[in-house]
């Protein structure tokens, strides 16, 4: 059973608290086996363990000749060491069993380096003497390292290693380590089914005319790409009229489909803001009923039996600051996800934001670095409903609440949306075992 706090009379929890409040009616997603190549974007359900070393056997890692090294060890350009070239392995090749001290193999980048021969030596550093008789012969004039250009087997991964763990979203580097290992179907999580519901009657959709009082629905369609970039699938709604009835049906509706319910607008304290009405009368209870955080203050949770209903607010950039701040971790969880925090971190404001807020203040922004130093630029007109800087915006700066805001100059706390890191179960990031030591 979902363990959750219901805290109905709640005005206000910070936005780390209500995303810890939603995250908590998550259960464990169940998993199913699909092959690799449909794996982009899903979550691994069980750590990958290598059956074998990679590379899985000893290769070259340049074109070149194979020799044994220590017949080079006094060769210098006034006493160049002859090599009989004995033979030639193609990648894909099996590989050849000689390594007498003054035999050569023609050797390629990926072939099997001939057991007893340990160095390959570039075919640029190498002189081609003449041919005598059938056989041919090279000069080397320089010593060569014991173990140069060979790729030992294992190297990269030894047999037995957790090279990808569970949890880990799957893309395009985690599918080259489990296509090297031949893998044809991974165990995955299922998809968390997600509704969207868009609630206004100024909202149309694009194939409508709009009328001079109507807008079309923005927010629908960012959630659901957002939701789809996360790994949900995404049940979107048409968008439903002010009207607690037709929100009650909606509602009821996604509940039928999905455990997670996403509404759109009217959930501010107008006259026709139905949705958290609606939502009791649907049978939920309130989790919260606003979060201290500017966009989005609104925004409010609620808990029906086994399903989850998050009402974001109908400003876009509200809505936007409460898919990335509150349904983003729900989701990444209920995807199976261990971590993927947003990166905080510290950045000197380029402009004044004098702007007081009883709340923490989300603001658009671009962050980069310049001269050794994050510099946050806050971005377009800072209103809920303004969207203009949409596409420039890579980081929220993070206004402190109380006070006047902050000054150019200041620093101040970023979340950068383009960086996140994983974590393991226990919250711990560990790259030890990857960084080289030499
Ligand atoms: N008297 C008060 N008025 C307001 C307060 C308040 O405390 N007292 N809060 C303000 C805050 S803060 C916000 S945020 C907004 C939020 O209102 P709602 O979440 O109820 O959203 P709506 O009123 O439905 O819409 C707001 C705005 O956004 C446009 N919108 C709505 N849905 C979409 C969509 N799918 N695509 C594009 N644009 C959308 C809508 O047309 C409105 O312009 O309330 C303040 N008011
Ligand atoms: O909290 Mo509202 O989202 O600022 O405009």
């Amino acid at each position: 059973m979902n363990v959750f706090r219901v805290a109905p009379q709640s005005q206000g929890f910070t936005v780390e608290e209500a995303a810890e409040i939603l995250c908590s009616t998550i259960g464990i997603p169940s998993v199913e086996s699909i092959s690799l190549d449909d794996a982009g974007g899903r979550t691994l359900a069980e750590t990958f363990v290598t059956p074998f070393p990679l590379p899985p056997f000893r290769r070259a890692a340049m074109d070149g000749y194979a020799i044994r090294s220590e017949a080079t060890c006094h060769a210098s350009p006034s006493t160049p060491v002859s090599f009989q070239v004995k033979g030639r392995i193609l990648p894909g090749s099996i590989g050849l069993t000689i390594g007498e001290k003054d035999q050569a193999v023609r050797i390629f980048t990926g072939s099997p380096v001939p057991a007893g021969m340990d160095s390959v030596v570039m075919q640029e550093r190498v002189e081609q003497e003449e041919v005598r008789g059938a056989a041919s012969f090279i000069r080397i004039q320089h010593p060569c390292k014991r173990g140069e250009h060979v790729a030992e087997a294992g190297e990269d991964l030894e047999e037995g290693v957790a090279a990808v763990a569970k949890g880990t979203k799957l893309g395009a580097k985690e599918a080259a380590i489990l296509a090297s290992f031949g893998m044809q179907r991974v165990t995955v999580y299922s998809r968390p089914k997600v509704a969207v519901i868009p609630i206004g009657n100024e909202l149309i959709l694009p194939k409508e005319a709009r009328g001079p009082h109507q807008i079309y629905d923005a927010n629908g369609l960012m959630t659901e790409m957002r939701l789809r970039e996360l790994g949900a699938s995404v049940i979107r709604f048409p968008p439903v009229q002010d009207d607690p009835e037709a929100i009650v049906r909606n509602l009821t509706k996604a509940y039928e489909l999905t455990g997670l319910v996403i509404t759109i607008g009217g959930i501010s304290v107008g006259d026709c803001d139905f949705a958290a009405e609606a939502a009791e009368r649907s049978g939920a209870v309130p989790l919260f009923r606003k979060v201290k955080m500017r966009p989005g203050k609104p925004t409010s949770g609620f808990r029906h039996r086994q399903h989850t209903v998050i009402c974001l607010s109908g400003n876009p950039s509200a809505c936007y600051a409460g898919l990335e701040l509150l349904v983003r971790p729900v989701v990444l969880k209920a995807c199976g996800h261990t971590g993927y925090q947003y990166q905080v971190s510290k950045g000197v404001l380029a402009a004044d934001v004098i702007r007081p807020s009883p709340y923490t203040r989300y603001l658009r922004s671009f962050a980069n670095m310049q001269d050794g130093r994050l510099v946050i630029y806050p971005l377009g007109r800072d209103r809920a409903g303004n969207i203009g800087a949409f596409s420039q915006t890579n980081a929220f700066a993070v206004i402190p609440p109380g006070g006047k805001g902050s000054a150019a100059g200041e620093q101040i706390q970023v979340i950068l949306l383009d960086h996140w890191r994983q974590q393991d179960g226990n919250g711990k990031e560990d790259f030890s075992s990857w960084i080289e030591s030499n």
